[in-house]
């Protein structure tokens, strides 16, 4: 059993791939072997996460998850442990595995009730084992209501949780709850998941990495059966340019980034020459060799912030030579220069209002699909409207699956895509997606975007290819927050100034 970090990359396996490793390992082992070391598993990260628990309710589910909670309960029982279980099954229908798991539980002397002992306290411990990866939209023999009454008991409660599997109601491909399973506010207390056999893509991006807490993975022994990953989780730490330089490097050496965007103050009242400046500090300290800024703002700024920036024209950056970033603060004026854009920048990583100008025209979008014939790479990093707008659906929708989402973008116009957000995703048409680890909501405050479009800019220009660029930026820009001293604001501007 390990607990994951950002240290290392590590293999995701949907729903579908996780049931034909199941089916390989239960045909090689004696009955209930798998469910029994899922027990045991269980019983073992319990009794680590909560070694003075006075008490450990155990919730269980009518299929094979609410099994592994009766073989946990077996065993807590056994090792001396106050356990009560809540058993949603019934014996003549439930699973043979969870049936043989009930039997030992009984067996072994655990206490049956109806609920949660009344005085669960914050150092005593619940085992959410209602669901796995059997959830399904609608339950076909109408437990749902009391399924649910127990789910909300082990959200209210302030005792530890531990879920099996993954958190019940959470859709293990997608990191979203199935209607009606979300808890009603956050949790105050720790929350931990131990995955079985395999870990799933949902655990660690959209509502994936609230509801799961720290995830735990156990393979049950049979890891050197698995399939193909279906995703992966994190990315092997990319040298940025600099770490390989050698001595008779030059400042062309790392690559040039020009920065496109900014529209001026005096285009529509409202000036984002700031978002242009972030993404330009970001590509510099991200170890662009020069960073060149085309500000969108009719020559009005004479004097960029830092002296390292140097201004250009649109019409005077020599586009072969460089890799742009375009679209930070871009505003309405970005659409002028797009056409240019997208014809000749030999790299480019499109952002914010210039994802916003392809998505309203089609002329535009064709010129971007028009990229990849030419053999010119470029990146798209949207948020989940920016994708929205681009798939012409909802963010719902797209928040939904956002592998999927990011996929289908990757596709359509043969790119690499970054959808962001907790647990940003990288997708390639003919690269394994890339679910990312690091980052937190200390994210969320205005121009770290701009940011990370820098640095992905700043890795492109060094000589990365897409994927590599995009998904090992991604995770330093994420690594970064999560190193941010808790008393410190984080602001996009000190963000760009740490990026190592
Ligand atoms: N077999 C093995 O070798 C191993 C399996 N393992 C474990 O088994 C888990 C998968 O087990 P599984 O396939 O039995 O599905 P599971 O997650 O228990 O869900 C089915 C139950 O949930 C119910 N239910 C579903 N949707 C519902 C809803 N919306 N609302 C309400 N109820 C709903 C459904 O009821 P029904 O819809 O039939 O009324 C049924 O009772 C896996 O995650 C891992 O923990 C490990 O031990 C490794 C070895
Ligand atoms: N809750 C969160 N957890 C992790 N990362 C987040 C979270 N919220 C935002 N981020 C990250 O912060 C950045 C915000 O980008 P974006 O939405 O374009 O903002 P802006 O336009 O203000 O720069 C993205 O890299 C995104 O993945
Ligand atoms: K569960």
């Amino acid at each position: 059993m390990l607990q994951l970090s950002a240290a290392q990359p590590h293999a995701l396996h949907d729903v579908a791939a996780t049931r034909a490793l199941e089916a390989a390992a239960a045909a090689s082992l004696p009955a209930h072997t798998l469910m029994r070391r899922a027990g045991a598993a269980t019983a073992r990260l319990a009794l680590a996460l909560a070694p003075h628990a006075r008490q450990i309710w155990i919730a269980c589910g009518g299929g094979n998850n609410g099994g592994d909670g009766l073989e946990a309960a077996a065993r807590l029982q056994q090792a001396g442990k106050a356990v009560s279980v809540t058993w949603l099954g019934d014996p003549s229908t439930t699973p043979a595995d969870a049936r043989a798991a009930w039997q030992r539980a009984l067996a072994a002397g655990v206490p049956f009730t109806p609920g949660p002992p009344a005085d669960l306290g914050p150092h005593d411990l619940c085992i959410d084992a209602l669901l796995g990866i059997g959830l399904r939209a609608t339950s076909q023999r109408g437990a749902a209501h009391e399924l649910r009454a127990l789910l909300a008991a082990l959200h209210a409660s302030p005792a530890t949780l531990l879920a099996v599997d993954l958190p019940s109601g959470l859709d293990a491909d997608t990191g979203q709850y199935a209607p009606g399973f979300a808890p009603d506010a956050p949790s105050r207390a720790a929350r931990h998941t131990l995955s079985l056999l395999t870990l799933k893509p949902g655990l660690f991006t959209g509502q994936g990495r609230d509801a799961c807490g720290s995830v735990w993975l156990d393979d049950l022994g049979c890891g050197a059966l698995a399939p193909a990953a279906t995703a992966q989780l994190g990315t092997q730490q990319q040298a940025d340019g600099r770490q390989a330089q050698r001595h008779a490097s030059h400042k062309g050496s790392f690559g040039d980034v020009a920065v496109i965007g900014g529209e001026g103050l005096s285009a529509r009242g409202m000036g984002m020459t700031g978002a242009a400046w972030l993404a330009a500090s970001a590509a510099l300290h991200g170890g662009a060799g020069r960073v060149m800024v085309a500000l969108l703002d009719e020559g009005t700024t004479l004097a960029p912030p830092w002296p390292e920036l140097m201004l250009r024209r649109v019409h005077a950056l020599d586009w072969p030579q460089l890799t742009a970033v375009c679209g930070c603060g871009g505003g309405e004026a970005v659409r002028a220069v797009l056409p240019e854009v997208l014809a000749r920048a030999a790299r480019l990583v499109l952002d914010a209002d210039g994802l916003n100008a392809v998505a309203g025209d089609s002329a535009l979008a064709a010129a971007l699909r028009a990229r990849a014939d030419a053999g010119l790479s470029t990146i798209l990093t949207p948020h989940p409207l920016e994708a929205a707008r681009l798939l012409h659906c909802t963010t719902a929708e797209v928040q939904a699956d956002r592998l999927a989402a990011a996929r289908a973008l990757a596709e359509r116009h043969a790119c690499t895509v970054v959808l962001k957000g907790s647990g940003s995703v990288t997708a390639t048409a003919g690269e394994r997606t890339i679910v990312n680890f690091t980052g937190n909501a200390r994210l969320a405050t205005g121009g770290t975007g701009d940011v990370l479009a820098g640095l992905i800019g700043a890795r492109l220009a060094a000589g990365l290819s897409p994927h590599a660029a995009a998904s090992s930026a991604v995770q330093a820009h994420g690594a970064a927050a999560d190193q941010w001293p808790a008393h410190q604001a984080l602001t996009a501007s000190a963000l760009a100034a740490a990026l190592q």
